[in-house]
Order: C-alpha cells, then structure tokens, then sequence
C-alpha cells in the first residue's frame, strides 16, 4: 500500500490529504460545475421546513399536509424538524461515525470498494488520466432487503458502530415510512399502491466524509445530481454546512439545522408522482479547513416492482407522463451511469413533456 491511500486502485482521499497538499491533483479539479451565484447568500431563499409535531391532529395538520406537499412541488426538498428520530440515537450514530473515520487506513480498507462493486468505502479509479474524482470518500451499503446486505460490510463493522447504526436504520425508516404515507395522502394515490411500491423496499446507506480542501473552489466534494430512488434522509454529522440545492437555476446553500434532517425528492418519486413533485439536483461543497460528514439514508421502490406513475393518479384527463420500468433494470442503469444529474428520469419521460430545467 502506498503512502497516499491507494490499495490497489481505491483511494482514501482522506489518507492523500494528511500529507501536505502542494498542488491539489488535476484530477480532483473540476471547474465545470462551479456556476458563480447570482445573489449573496443572505439574500436566498432558504429551503422549506416541515414541522412533524404539526402532522397529528386537525387543522395543524391539514396546515402541515399542505405545506409537504407545496416542498416537494415547488421545491423538491425541505428540512423536517420534530421527526420523532430520538436524539441519543443520532448522537450515538454521529459519535460513532467520526471515530470510525479516525480509524487507520488499513482497518477502513477492510471495507474499501472493490472494482466493479458499488458498496464499500472509498473510490474506485479506473483511469486517472480522464476521470475526474469528487473531493469525498464513499461508504455506500445495502441495509434492505437483510438478504441483499453484503456479508463483508455492516456484519463486520466495529460492533459498537453497526449497533449506532442499526438503531438508527430502525427508526429512520419508520420516519420514511411516516413521509410516503403524508405524501400518498397528498397526492391522493391509493393507500395500498403507496405501500407495496415502497414498505420494506430497496434501502441503501451513503457515509460520505469531505476532508478539508486548501482551494475548495477548483473542486466538488459530490457533483451535482438528484437521488434516483423515492425519499432520501440525509443527516449532517459534523455542524458543517455545505449542500447546495438547484432552483430555477441558481445554486441554493441550505443552512442544515442542528436537529433537523434535510428530505430529498428523488427520481423514482418524480415520476411515482406523475411529475406533480419533482426530484431536485444538488451538490456538495467543501470547507478549506474542516472536514464534512454527511449520512444519508435512500428510500426506494421495492426490487420486484415496476417503476411508473402511480396508477391511482392516471385517468383520461391525467394520461401517464412517464414509461414504467422494471426496478431491478432501473437500479442497474442508475449505477451504470453512475451519479448523473437526472439523466434516467430523463429518459423515462414520454416525449413531448417538457424536460425540468433544474
Ligand atoms: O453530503 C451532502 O450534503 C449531500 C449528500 C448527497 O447528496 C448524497 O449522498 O446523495
Ligand atoms: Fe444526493
């Protein structure tokens, strides 16, 4: 193993960077996506907040209903704040997670990427010369199905962080759980349909950690791209802020409250939805001097189902904008094409819709 976190070819950006950086490698440079803002940040608006203690009874909750389902009309993501997640468990999970990532290289590599995989830490390079890299490392893992779990990853984590893990796995797909069934009621889609797209389907696990980069502005920790699956929880470790949301063009930073999680509208629910919400694109950026931690958590489709507007929404006067696609070949264009900004619900789109503009 050589000394900047290379083992065989998955790379440990967090090992690169405790060397001293002279020159930030060209293929982490990637300039592209780096769109100038349009207004100083205080002057954005700032993504919605959905308060859960507002969902349980009466007027409150109709006033709650309406506001979820506005997000992810109009914005496709929102905070969600009084979740019901318990907070020593996401403490537990934060701790946790930061000292996993303190651990030596080889320990962490125990789990690392392996070519062709698409769970595991680290990432893959196939050819330096003309592959741009994302200034992260990865862990992504199966959590749901159980029997589609890697026998080599979750099992054999350090056990008092698969415990964190476990206990929060629990109680944030019961959160899911909560928000498909707010959003069936509405959308108005068939109770029953709701639940056997997405109780107990696919589910996946994303650590992603963003070390400290000297000139943050000539690289992206995870380049623009919406979720491809229904909901995604994602939980902020560390206080470090740096997601940004696309709206009508201009990159948006989302201020991440202490006890809040952000929501995101992915791809599958899009078209689920028949296009009334809409996934959105973002990003992460990264700090000059600290390290970023972010988890999140991909709601999607069952394995076995069939991807497509929600029949309980078609009718002649609402005609599918979408084409249906068996889940197993959607999940294996997704990670075909990798992390694309909205490129398979693009294709899925029936001709003659408008294609999102972001
Ligand atoms: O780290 C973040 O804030 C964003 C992570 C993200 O978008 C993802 O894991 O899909
Ligand atoms: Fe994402």
């Amino acid at each position: 193993m050589s000394s900047l976190g290379h083992e065989n070819n998955t790379i440990s950006l967090q090992e690169l960077c405790k060397e001293p950086l002279l020159a930030i490698p060209p293929h982490y440079i990637q300039l592209d996506h780096q769109e100038s803002f349009s207004s100083p940040s205080h002057l954005m608006p700032a993504i919605p907040i959905v308060d859960m203690a507002s969902m349980t009874v009466g007027q409150a909750k109709d006033f709650e209903l309406q506001k979820l389902h506005s997000s992810c009309k109009e914005w496709g993501v929102f905070q969600v704040v009084n979740h019901g997640v318990s907070s020593s468990v996401v403490e537990k999970l934060k701790y946790e997670i930061e000292e996993f990532y303190k651990l030596p290289l080889e320990e962490k590599m125990r789990y690392k990427l392996r070519p062709g995989d698409v769970e595991g830490y680290g990432q893959t390079i196939a050819n330096l010369k003309d592959q741009k890299i994302d200034w992260a490392d990865r862990f992504l893992m199966v959590i749901n199905p159980i029997h589609k779990r890697n026998p080599h990853l979750l099992s054999e984590l350090p056990s008092s962080l698969r415990e964190a893990m476990e206990a929060y796995f629990k109680e944030s797909q019961k959160l899911a759980m909560v928000l498909f069934k707010l959003i069936g009621q509405a959308l108005e889609i068939d109770k029953r349909e709701m639940e056997d797209m997405f109780e107990d389907g696919l589910q996946l696990v994303r650590m992603t950690y963003y070390p400290p980069c000297p000139q943050p502005e000539l690289v992206v920790g995870l380049r623009p791209h919406s979720d491809a699956g229904g909901l995604t929880i994602l939980l902020q470790v560390n206080g470090v802020q740096g997601l940004q949301v696309k709206k009508n063009g201009v990159w948006i930073p989302v201020n991440i409250l202490p006890d809040a999680f952000v929501v995101h509208i992915g791809d599958a629910m899009e078209i689920f939805s028949n296009g009334i919400y809409k996934s959105i694109v973002h990003r992460a950026t990264v700090n000059s001097v600290k390290e970023r931690i972010s988890i999140g958590m991909f709601f999607n489709p069952k394995l076995e189902m069939e991807i497509g507007p929600a029949t309980s929404l078609i009718n002649e006067k609402n005609p599918p904008q979408y084409k249906r696609m068996p889940m197993e070949q959607y999940v294996k264009d997704f990670f075909s094409r990798k992390l694309r900004s909205k490129t398979i619900v693009d294709q899925m789109r029936i001709k003659g819709e408008q294609p999102n503009t972001e």
